[in-house]
């Protein structure tokens, strides 16, 4: 039963990889294709039109078959591009600092030209952009569209009457429209439009998204490349039963490969391939699960000896065999110009499908919806005509690769042939119209089985059979044009033109944030050197105030405190209680310590005073520098008011001013009394004087008078004198002693440092508090001026960013722009215009 298995061949791999181009190397190809793409068309013309020239059966196929090696080989190196600049796009999205933004109608210039248009305000239709390069027209492509920076364009405007809308896809709208990056953003069923939706994102996350569909948009270019760049067609043969598809199979290939049978002898898909498909070793494959078929693998599938391919599908017939599909791959011995399988441009694999009939339609009709079926090749026997199932067929599959290929086969069984022709392309014009309108190519009457090899021997094909074969090359390469370089072509113009509107919205963002920073920059220079100056300027006027004030200050309280004794002196005595001559100690020590507290007193007043003075002049500065800090106020009134403020010492004061015995006598000599008695001096008080002082008065009045006079004149003289004396300290003591201290205070203020030292220490805390003030001051301007520092080097960073960012964009869309022109000149007949990712 297995007999027809044979061993299996280790197939070799073979991968197709998309080179991935940094916008450099986009750059470098492109100049290179830029030239190559001005002499392409007329290389490969002539280049077909010298092979057409030679003595080829097919010229026309060759010449065809060239424009579309040449058109695939054009958009294969515009696809490579595109996806170069898109990868470079997302490149700068993630390491640069630009990014790039969806359009939005936020747009400044956008919005401003939308609400110019409809209110009609500008007297002239807004124009192109300033930034669009008039020679950039001479460089166009005869009868090329271009793709233009055209934000700013109205509709109506002549500019834009005179290009078709359908020439510009949508760069030339006022408001910019995306086609494959667009975002279509739901949210549940809330009928909230798009923009609004996006208006609410983030910038970045809008950024985000888009990045993701630029991503999306990248792979999809892979596997068009992958599209345009397999050179693999296939060609569904289906028809009614035994109308000779097998046959007709075999005919094309000029061999006998598949079986031929009076009796329905196809009952799976047999799909026909060139030897070089399987490293160029001929094999059938036999396989259960179409879907999971790999040559690769061959766990897949079941090799079938080629010779017994009859008998093994007599058993899938049978039932003995359950498979679906078989591949075929054999070796087309012809010239390349005669093969039809491997014919250097496009290789062509032929799957005999089961005849139709109520069960096959069906899947047949399934089977011929594969996208990689190019063309559907419909048999039937002229004898026949069409049966219900084949009109099915046509119904179902057909309407959807409107044009099929028929081969009206078993023509030489027919006696009126003209008749039978006509009868047969009424029936197609009922079924499919556009192939009754190209009827001459597409519908053929033939007899394949008088085109066997077998038959045919060594001489040539009837010219019906070829002529079917090369409009059936044709019709293959105008459908591969259709189903494989028309949605890359469609799929270019819209990405391109996406990029050409990012880019141009994201030029024209960039522009306006860059003028808007300048601007800022411009302003905020003279605001900073006026603050640079303003510093000066008040830093030098604090500091002339706070020198001017401590210096008056100092003056003030010099001169208080130098003159304060006059004042002590007779408030003192006003203040100290006299009471009488017994308590004349008491008395001296308590005017003592009124003078030192009563001096204490003044300083406390100097103290007071230069606290206001430096509170006014705290006030003054503040208006100098126009700051209202309560601080700085709060600073000045805490000044000297601190308990253990370092004040002069009144007990030292005290007893600088403590008067002894000497200091009596002192007393008497200005009075001008003549002698003082020991006696009365006795009568003081003994716990007043101190014996050390009495022995030494005794010593000096011995010697001022001599020995002798004094035994002489002692008794009258003492007695005289203490009478006197008691009579003078009774009188005047009071006075005296406040004089004699008044003196001593004043002397130890003349003589001591203590008023330099206490003008030096309040001026000393004045300054303090005024330099703590200047301090803020400067501490307030030199933020500021950081504050303007860092502001500008961050706007002069944004500057540099958006330069650079105007010249990318430009860049990108100069880019953009140029693989658009060249896509347009590659000319595909389109039949939808917008093929999304
Ligand atoms: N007279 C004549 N007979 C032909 C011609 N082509 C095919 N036949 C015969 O028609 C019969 C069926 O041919 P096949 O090629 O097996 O038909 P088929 O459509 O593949 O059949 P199934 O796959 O079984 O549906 C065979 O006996 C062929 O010899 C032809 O041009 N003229």
């Amino acid at each position: 039963m297995t007999s027809y298995f044979s061993a299996q061949h280790a197939p070799a791999q073979r991968r197709n990889s998309l080179p991935r181009l940094s916008l450099d190397e986009a750059d470098r190809h492109q100049s290179s294709t830029s030239t190559t793409h001005n002499v392409l068309p007329s290389l490969s013309y002539a280049a077909a039109a010298a092979a057409a020239n030679q003595d080829s059966p097919h010229p026309n196929l060759i010449l065809n078959q060239q424009i579309f090696a040449d058109k695939s080989n054009r958009l294969l190196s515009l696809i490579v591009n595109t996806k170069g600049l898109l990868e470079e796009i997302r490149e700068t999205n993630a390491t640069k600092a630009w990014q790039t933004y969806y359009p939005s109608l936020q747009i400044p210039s956008v919005a401003a030209a939308a609400s110019a248009a409809a209110s009609g305000a500008s007297g002239h239709p807004l124009r192109r952009s300033a930034s669009f390069h008039p020679e950039e027209e001479e460089r166009s492509l005869p009868g090329q569209s271009r793709l233009q920076r055209s934000f700013t364009s109205v509709p109506g405007s002549p500019q834009h009457a005179h290009t078709p809308a359908e020439s510009i896809p949508s760069v030339g709208r006022l408001i910019p429209e995306l086609n494959v990056l667009k975002l279509d953003l739901k949210v549940g069923n809330y009928a909230t439009g798009n923009d609004t939706l996006l208006r609410g994102l983030e910038r970045n996350t809008i950024a985000h998204l888009l990045d993701g569909r630029i991503q999306q948009s990248s792979k999809h270019l892979d596997n068009l490349y992958q599209r345009v760049s397999d050179k693999s067609s296939k060609v569904l043969i289906t028809g009614d039963l035994n109308a000779g598809k097998s046959t007709l199979v075999n005919a094309l290939m000029q061999r006998t490969i598949l079986p031929i049978d009076q009796q329905p002898c196809t009952s799976l898909f047999c799909e026909v391939l060139d030897a070089q498909e399987n490293e160029g070793q001929e094999a059938v494959h036999a396989i259960k699960e179409p879907s999971l078929y790999n040559r690769e693998d061959p766990n897949t599938f079941t090799v079938v000896d080629m010779r017994h391919l009859e008998k093994f599908m007599n058993d899938v017939i049978d039932g003995y065999e359950d498979y679906a599909q078989l591949k075929v791959y054999c070796t087309d011995r012809r010239k390349v110009n005669d093969s039809l399988l491997h014919n250097g441009v496009v290789d062509i694999a032929l799957i005999d499908s089961p005849g139709l009939n109520r069960d096959s339609v069906k899947t047949t009709a399934l089977f011929a919806r594969q996208q990689e079926i190019d063309v559907v090749v419909f048999v039937v026997s002229a004898e026949n005509h069409f049966t219900l199932s084949g009109k099915e067929f046509l119904w179902n599959a057909a309407n959807e690769k409107t044009h099929i290929f028929i081969v009206v086969n078993r023509f030489d069984s027919i006696r009126d042939k003209e008749r039978c022709k006509r009868v047969i392309l009424d029936q197609i014009k009922q079924l499919s119209a556009k192939t009754y309108e190209d009827a001459d190519e597409l519908v053929h009457f033939v007899s394949a089985g008088s085109c066997l090899p077998e038959t045919i021997k060594d001489g040539p094909l009837p010219d019906d059979f070829l002529r079917l074969e090369e409009c059936l090359r044709s019709f293959v390469l105008e459908k591969r044009c259709k189903s494989k370089l028309a949605p890359a072509k469609v799929y270019l113009e819209n990405i391109l033109s996406d990029v050409c509107v990012l880019s141009e919205s994201n030029r024209q963002m960039a522009s306006e944030e860059l003028a808007k920073v300048r601007l800022e920059l411009e302003r905020a220079e003279p605001e900073y050197q006026e603050t640079l100056i303003r510093r000066e300027v008040v830093l030098e006027k604090v500091e002339r105030l706070a020198e001017e004030t401590c210096s008056v200050i100092d003056s003030m309280t010099r001169e208080k405190l130098s003159n304060a004794v006059d004042d002590i002196e007779n408030a003192a005595s006003a203040l100290v209680p006299w009471n009488g001559l017994l308590h004349i100690w008491q008395y001296a020590t308590d005017l003592r310590y009124v003078m030192a507290d009563l001096f204490v007193d003044r300083v406390k007043n100097c103290e007071v005073e230069a606290k206001e003075k430096t509170r006014s002049g705290v006030s003054d500065i503040l208006t100098i520098a126009e700051d209202s800090s309560a601080m700085a106020q709060a600073d000045a009134m805490t000044l000297f008011s601190k308990p253990d403020a370092v004040r002069i010492s009144t007990g030292k004061l005290k007893d600088e001013l403590s008067l002894d015995f000497a200091d009596i006598f002192e007393v008497q000599d200005k009075l001008g009394v003549a002698s003082v008695s020991l006696g009365a001096v006795t009568m003081f008080s003994s716990k007043a004087l101190g014996y050390k002082s009495l022995i030494h008065s005794l010593f000096d009045i011995t010697n001022t008078v001599g020995v002798s006079n004094v035994r002489k004149w002692a008794v009258p003289v003492v007695t005289a004198a203490g009478l006197g004396l008691l009579v003078y300290i009774a009188a005047d003591m009071k006075h005296a002693l406040a004089r004699k201290t008044a003196r001593k205070l004043r002397n130890h203020v003349r003589e001591s440092t203590m008023v330099h030292n206490e003008a030096m220490r309040i001026t000393k805390e004045c300054r303090r508090v005024f330099k703590s003030n200047a301090w803020e001051i400067q501490n307030r301007f030199q933020k500021e001026i950081e504050a303007h520092e860092r502001r500008r080097a961050e706007q002069e960073k944004a500057a540099k960013d958006g330069e650079q960012a105007v010249i990318y964009f430009g860049k990108v869309f100069d880019k953009a722009d140029e693989l658009a022109r060249w896509v347009a000149a590659v000319e595909v007949e389109v039949e939808e215009r917008k093929i999304k990712a």
